[in-house]
């Protein structure tokens, strides 16, 4: 192949690639979703890879896989057109902790992700999380920070907590004053289904060895992602994860029409295995968020392999591009400003 040749391909892919894409390769940005085991979650994780697929994300999404994930499960990933990355699991110091969750504990293996530096902003989305809305420009919020969603304390799963025995939430602070012979008020908590961070070697290899000195908490990672990150994190909307209690806890702080990002996470609602007979289940509000999930997921024109025609070529040139991009053959240009 001639390098005229290649020019010319390039010149023309170039063309078809939107602006935003066009972007030096140390600014790659990714989605990216943890998958673990052979169960069901794999759904989620096609739903999530559909729904971003429908609000025209500009930006692939990874998934971080355990080895315990079947082949056929990742053939099912590549054809939604995933990257599929697979990462070893990560493992507390002792595991005598009781977990709100038994399963949590593979969460820490989430820790991973810092290590993909390839990459030089993720956001990061739970496998039982559908996006409505696009929410790329998340990527463009100051670097050095962690965004996330603030939790709310006032489910069951949060019983361990002298949050929870005092009906105290970060979600309604003037409710339940905190009491003094509490200590200090708690810093705010996110929940570490979404966030956006990034990947960095020194911070990877700071949080698996930080893990190693610390104990295991109920809520795994999550809780150790709080405490790591505590100086810099910075709450963003409850739009960007509803996180699903919220409907019926805090109903004043969240307007689920406007969730770009909602979080199935309460006992009963992952929509895959949805019955509608769990405390909470029956709602309206519950019933059309779970059904909005399943019309993504049923929807075959949002399948990899189904994208129109102008999707298809703009996938082509992108693919392309990475690949000359990859070999050192060209380098992304910058767009040309439109100022
Ligand atoms: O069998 C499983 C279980 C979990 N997961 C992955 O792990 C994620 C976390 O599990 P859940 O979504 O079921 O957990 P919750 O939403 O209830 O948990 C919350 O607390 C957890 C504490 O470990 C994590 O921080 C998680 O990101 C946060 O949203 C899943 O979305 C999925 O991506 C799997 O792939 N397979
Ligand atoms: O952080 C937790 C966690 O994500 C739980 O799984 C969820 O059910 C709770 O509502 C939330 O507060
Ligand atoms: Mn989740």
């Amino acid at each position: 192949m001639s390098t005229n040749f290649i020019s010319s391909k390039v010149a023309t892919v170039t063309s078809k690639v939107p602006a935003m894409v066009r972007a030096p390769a140390t600014s790659k940005r990714a989605y990216i979703t943890f998958l673990a085991g052979n169960g069901d979650y794999v759904k989620g994780v096609v739903g999530l890879a559909k729904g971003l697929r429908k609000v025209k994300s500009k930006y692939p999404l990874v998934v971080a896989v355990l080895p315990d994930v079947p082949e056929d499960h990742r053939k099912i990933l590549l054809d939604q057109g995933c990257i599929v990355m697979e990462i070893e699991p990560v493992y507390p110091p002792e595991t005598q902790t009781q977990f709100a969750m038994a399963y949590y504990v593979i969460n820490y293996s989430k820790l991973r992700i810092w290590k993909f530096v390839e990459y030089s902003k993720m956001i990061y989305l739970d496998g039982d999380i559908q996006v409505f809305d696009n929410i790329d420009h998340l990527f463009d919020m100051g670097d050095g920070y962690f965004y996330a969603v603030m939790d709310c304390f006032c489910e069951k799963t949060w019983s361990h907590t002298p949050q929870y025995k005092i009906g105290y939430c970060q979600q309604y602070p003037n409710k339940v004053q905190w009491p003094d012979h509490l200590g200090p008020k708690p810093p705010l908590y996110f929940n570490a289904g979404m966030f956006v961070f990034e990947p960095s070697l020194t911070v990877y290899n700071d949080l698996l060895a930080t893990l190693q000195v610390t104990p295991p908490t109920p809520f795994a990672e999550q809780d150790y992602l709080n405490m790591f990150f505590r100086n810099i994190y910075r709450p963003v909307p409850p739009i960007y994860n509803l996180v699903m209690a919220m409907l019926w806890r805090h109903p004043e702080n969240i307007d689920p029409e406007k969730a770009k990002v909602v979080h199935y996470c309460a006992a009963g609602s992952k929509p895959w295995r949805f019955t509608g007979k769990e405390e909470n289940m029956d709602r309206e509000d519950v019933k059309k968020l779970v059904a909005k999930w399943w019309d993504v997921y049923n929807d075959k024109s949002l399948d990899y392999a189904n994208v129109g025609e102008a999707d298809d070529d703009e996938r082509v040139a992108l693919e392309l591009l990475a690949a000359l991009a990859e070999t050192g053959y060209v380098h992304y240009v910058n767009a040309p400003s439109a100022a």
